[in-house]
């Protein structure tokens, strides 16, 4: 008779587009089981209800299916207790649910990995977002008093290693009427730190790819791929195009973004010591991808949440302040930083309201510091100033 493998188990968070399309996706051809925690009630329900989902792969050769089976659901707003027990047993666990969030889910982590059972080796935490060190942010708020006893921190690493990842693929907002089936691109890249699992064994994540060193990658990939994106909606959606295919049909927009990625390519060439000739054939890689037509992301999907976008570690602020430090030339994330403050108001998106208040209510030194965190000794603050000024007294002609 032969004994069968007890099924590992992973947890992740979010139940929405990259967390179903993507992370669960390779969790479950991986042989795990997925207990999604989320606080959406109606998702649950449906994740409950239904045995399976499809992954709908689109690409310029067609599409390719497959189904997502052997998961559950949880809502972590109401079923603490039960997920604190997954938690404590699980041997992975992720999250996609946006950088902002991670420090409601903290302290549920935190329970189930101190309740860990001491015969189980320790659960691997991956955060799954687009931010430069999400995972140890995430571990930073697990390991705040309130969440963890003090001292239980010290032998936490026995029981949890985190590790910092660099995920990409565009998956779009999904139809009204899809039910929890999700269309997203046939690329993907999902690059996780290795060196968090010295003395242990990462996790058998078919499709990841493990490094040493991932600043190059998540730097790479954030200031590349997102600043890209981000520059052709902001700049789309002050120009009335509806997705960033539309956006980047405009051969303005077009040359906006070839001229923001040329300067991060310029930083990123420089500081990691990156090929130029591979950055250049990353870049046209990254063009390609945002301009499929089959995708149909909207502007205000790729520019949600402007403050996030515009804030000093993210994709434009980011790489504009590094650049200007070392007397490189960041004019073309500068256009681009422009249409994100001009990105006001949007319907959805509670972020671009607050960024509304905040540009009519504040002076331009104050919005500066306060939503790009940049300080006047900084040699990208005036530029900024400047930039947010004409944004103001734009919005008083209207
Ligand atoms: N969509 C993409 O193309 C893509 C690609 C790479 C990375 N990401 C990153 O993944 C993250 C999620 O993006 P998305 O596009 O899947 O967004 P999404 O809105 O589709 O999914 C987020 C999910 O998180 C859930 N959530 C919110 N608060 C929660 C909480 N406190 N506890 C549990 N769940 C909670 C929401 O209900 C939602 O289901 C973001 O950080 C994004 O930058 C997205
Ligand atoms: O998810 P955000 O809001 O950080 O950025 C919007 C898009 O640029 C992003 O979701 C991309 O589709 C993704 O990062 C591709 O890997």
């Amino acid at each position: 008779m032969t004994q069968s493998m007890p099924t590992k188990k992973a947890v992740h968070f979010g139940a929405g587009n990259i967390g179903r399309g993507f992370v669960a996706c390779f969790l479950h051809h991986s042989g795990y089981e997925v207990i999604f925690a989320d606080v959406n009630g109606d998702l649950i329900d449906k994740l409950n209800s239904q045995p399976s989902y499809t992954v709908i792969e689109l690409g310029s050769d067609g599409t390719t299916e497959s189904t997502i089976s052997n998961y559950r659901a949880i809502n972590s707003r109401t079923q603490e207790a039960e997920l604190v027990q997954e938690i404590a047993t699980a041997d992975v666990v992720t999250c996609s649910v946006g950088p902002n969030i991670l420090k409601f889910i903290a302290p549920v982590i935190a329970k189930g990995i101190d309740q860990r059972p001491g015969d189980l080796p320790p659960m691997a935490v991956i955060a799954c977002e687009n931010a430069i060190g999400a995972t140890d942010t995430l571990a930073d708020f697990i390991k705040e008093p309130q969440n963890t006893p003090s001292e239980r921190v010290e032998s936490m690493g026995d029981r949890a290693r985190f590790a910092n990842s660099a995920i990409d693929r565009i998956v779009p907002a999904q139809d009204p009427d899809a039910g929890l089936n999700v269309k997203l691109e046939k690329f993907y890249e999902w690059v996780v730190d290795r060196t968090p699992f010295k003395g242990s064994s990462p996790p058998d994540i078919k499709g990841v790819q493990w490094v040493d060193n991932l600043q190059p990658y998540i730097e790479r990939k954030l200031y590349t791929v997102n600043t890209g994106h981000a520059t052709a909606a902001y700049h789309g959606y002050n120009r009335r195009k509806s997705t960033v295919y539309d956006a980047l049909q405009d051969r303005s927009i077009q040359e906006e973004v070839r001229k923001a990625l040329s300067n991060t390519a310029e930083l990123i060439t420089q500081k990691h010591g990156i090929d130029e000739e591979d950055q250049k054939e990353y870049v046209e890689k990254i063009v390609r991808r945002i301009s499929n037509p089959h995708l149909e992301d909207s502007v205000e999907r790729v520019g949600r949440a402007p403050l996030r976008k515009l804030s000093r570690k993210d994709r434009l602020i980011g790489p504009a302040a590094e650049l200007a430090e070392r007397g490189g030339d960041c004019s073309g994330i500068l256009d681009a930083a422009e249409m994100a403050f001009r990105f006001q108001n949007v319907e959805g998106d509670e972020e671009s309201f607050e960024l509304g208040k905040i540009m009519a209510e504040k002076k331009p030194d104050e919005v500066v510091q306060e939503v790009c965190g940049l300080q006047p000794n900084e040699k990208l603050y005036p530029k900024l100033v400047d930039i947010v000024k004409r944004v103001q007294a734009d919005s008083q002609d209207e």
